[in-house]
């Protein structure tokens, strides 16, 4: 059990949440000297800097676009004297990709992760009705013993420079929104459920994990506000007669209101969205309440103009109205788990989310895919920083499953993507990973990995484990590009082949496949980079799809373009996008609709 709750900060009558986004006190650390100068206490000479986002691209230096190394926040934070005799904490959204957390110059927390939420217990260190200094030391140093993975140079300037063994920029700082917050000494910690669909009804099972021993109550609401069922005690089922089933694009979501009592009197209260569905998977289907779905869909990232890796409240409705648009059911919160606003919004739309952890890069190589695609063999689990990446892995996974176990949208957990599967070393490895993902998620829903290219039947050690296949393929790209089209077609046909010969019998996804594409270039008879073979790469691929019945998904790689680092494969970022990073779309998207808005609808 994590020591601190992972409930989406939400004001009640109980409770408060309040926002300290908004304009923070902003320093680099080069020479790393902030804890021995007394910069917990305050910042020496900051500039300032919008929270949530990353901090890289406001500037126009790229030694601070580039930075790699410790860097400082700072906010003044007033406490409010009616909130003296409450546990008061400070949440972050996250902070990429570790954080030592100071108020009024005490340490209060630090953290390992930069992805997912942790809060500091504050209580005893802030003075009530008065202001206090919270100072957030943060550092965005790449590494094989946490993930994501990669590694940091330095110059001959002296100064250090990350180098990701994946495919984003690695843009940091405190990228989603911090919320000062207060709550009963007593009060509700998890709330965790679990359904079962029987016949026009359903069970929902439900734990609350709360800090003290008072009676709770919990009540289902359905949308009008009607009582569905009710229970007390910290752990029961909801009988919920004619259940309204959360479905994929046709979302219903209840209202499950938690309550500490203490006869009348409410200790606590906390109020969360609830989608009453099942998911599993059989043979080769994957089952939504019990019925076949196929996975329309993107890999995508959380990346947009000037924020970088922030968390964007805006981008993220024009992303969710474009996969309306083009008739998308399901995304991959490809690298990393997602802010958390985007799967309440997924919720409420209805899409189906695959959630993955930040284990990307766990590769042998800077351009990890690019040697896989060569076949090259990498031993990266037999390092003796494995068990530390491990531990890292692990602790990732555990927040991930907590932060995100309740939302209906979430179907399927994704623990790696293209690690090096192919060596014995990988197997123990992976079996710890998907063993644990096993045993956190209450729903037991699916488990897979992203299989990269050079793990294919006969390879690949480590598919055993997933419930569902995932691959990322580039045939026509990566591999027999260009005119060579025609045999990378053959390619695939010859690789889903030996998958069908291996009667794995579980449901195939592809989670990746795409084609860089310049929205700028038209060539007729067509060129890689230009639309038009981007719309042949994709035709060509789906076909291939289409002629293998144990493909249940199609996740185009990307939704929109995206930032990388700099190189000879990459034009200002990744333009594998169906969508421009200004969210406009390539000639493409129209074509993609097409074929989505006529796909049947049971698999
Ligand atoms: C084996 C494919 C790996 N895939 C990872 C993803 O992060 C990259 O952006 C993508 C690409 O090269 O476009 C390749």
């Amino acid at each position: 059990m994590l020591d601190y709750s992972m409930l989406y900060p939400e004001s009640t009558v109980s409770r408060r949440a309040v926002s300290m986004d908004g304009m923070w006190n902003f320093q680099l650390d080069e020479k790393e000297e902030g804890i021995a100068s007394g910069w917990t206490e305050g910042l020496p000479s900051p500039d300032s800097i919008p929270v949530p986002a990353s901090f890289q691209d406001f500037y126009t230096e790229k030694d601070i676009r580039e930075y790699a190394g410790d860097f400082w926040y700072e906010k003044d934070m007033f406490i409010p004297g009616e909130w003296e005799g409450k546990k008061v904490f400070v949440r972050f959204g996250c902070a990429t990709h570790r954080a030592e957390v100071f108020v009024n110059g005490v340490k209060v927390t630090e953290h390992l992760g930069g992805f997912l939420p942790f809060s500091a217990d504050v209580t005893d260190v802030v003075r009530y009705n008065a202001q206090n200094k919270l100072v957030v030391k943060v550092n965005n140093e790449l590494s094989v013993t946490n993930i994501p993975c990669g590694t940091t140079i330095t110059l001959s300037n002296g100064k250090k420079m990350a180098k990701p063994y994946f495919d984003f920029f690695n843009y940091s700082g405190l990228q989603r929104s911090v919320y000062l917050t207060a709550v009963p000494q007593e009060y509700i910690f998890d709330i965790t459920t679990d359904y079962e669909l029987c016949g026009e009804d359903a069970k929902v099972s439900y734990r609350i994990d709360t800090t003290g021993e008072h009676t709770v109550l919990v009540t289902l609401c359905d949308a009008e506000g009607n009582v569905a069922a009710s229970a007390q005690g910290k752990e029961g089922v909801l009988d919920v007669k004619n259940a309204h089933l959360w479905e994929v694009r046709n979302a219903y979501l209840y209202s499950m209101m938690v309550q500490i009592t203490d006869g009348a009197e409410v200790i606590d209260e906390y109020r969360q969205e609830i989608g009453i569905r099942t998911v599993e998977v059989k043979d080769t289907s994957i089952l939504l309440n019990g019925k076949p779905v196929y996975l329309k869909g993107f890999g995508k990232h959380e990346d947009s103009d000037i924020i970088g890796r922030g968390f964007n409240i805006g981008v993220m409705k024009r992303d969710f109205e474009l996969m309306k648009w083009i008739g998308a059911n399901s995304f991959r919160t490809s690298h990393y788990p997602y802010s958390e606003e985007i799967y309440q919004m997924a919720d409420r739309e209805g899409f189906l989310i695959i959630d993955e952890v930040p284990a990307v890069g766990l590769f042998e190589s800077l351009m990890n895919f690019m040697e896989a695609s060569t076949g090259k063999q990498t031993a990266f689990f037999e390092k003796e920083t494995t068990p530390e990446l491990l531990k890292s892995h692990l602790h990732a996974l555990e927040e991930m499953i907590a932060r995100d176990k309740n939302h209906p949208s979430v179907i399927a957990w994704s623990l790696l993507n293209e690690p090096e599967s192919t060596s014995d070393a990988a197997v123990p490895y992976f079996k710890e990973v998907f063993d644990k993902a096993h045993e956190l998620d209450v729903q037991k829903r699916p488990r897979t990995f992203a299989l990269v290219m050079n793990a294919v039947p006969g390879t690949c050690k480590c598919h055993q484990f997933s419930d569902i296949v995932a691959l990322n393929r580039y045939y026509g790209w990566y591999v027999k590009g260009g005119h060579e089209m025609m045999d990378a077609r053959e390619m695939l046909i010859k690789e889903l082949e030996g998958w069908k010969a291996m009667n794995v019998n579980k449901p195939f996804i592809f989670t990746e496949y795409g084609a860089d594409t310049l929205a700028s270039e038209h060539k007729l008879p067509s060129v890689m980079w230009s639309q038009e073979y981007q719309e042949e790469y994709l035709k060509m691929t789906h076909d291939v799809f289409d002629s293998f019945d144990f493909v249940k998904g199609e996740q185009v790689w990307n939704f929109a373009d995206f930032q990388t680092t700099e190189g000879i494969m990459r034009v200002n970022g990744n333009k594998k996008g169906i969508f421009t990073r200004q969210r406009q779309p390539k000639d493409v998207a129209y074509k993609l609709k097409q074929r989505w808005e006529s796909l049947p609808v049971d698999f």
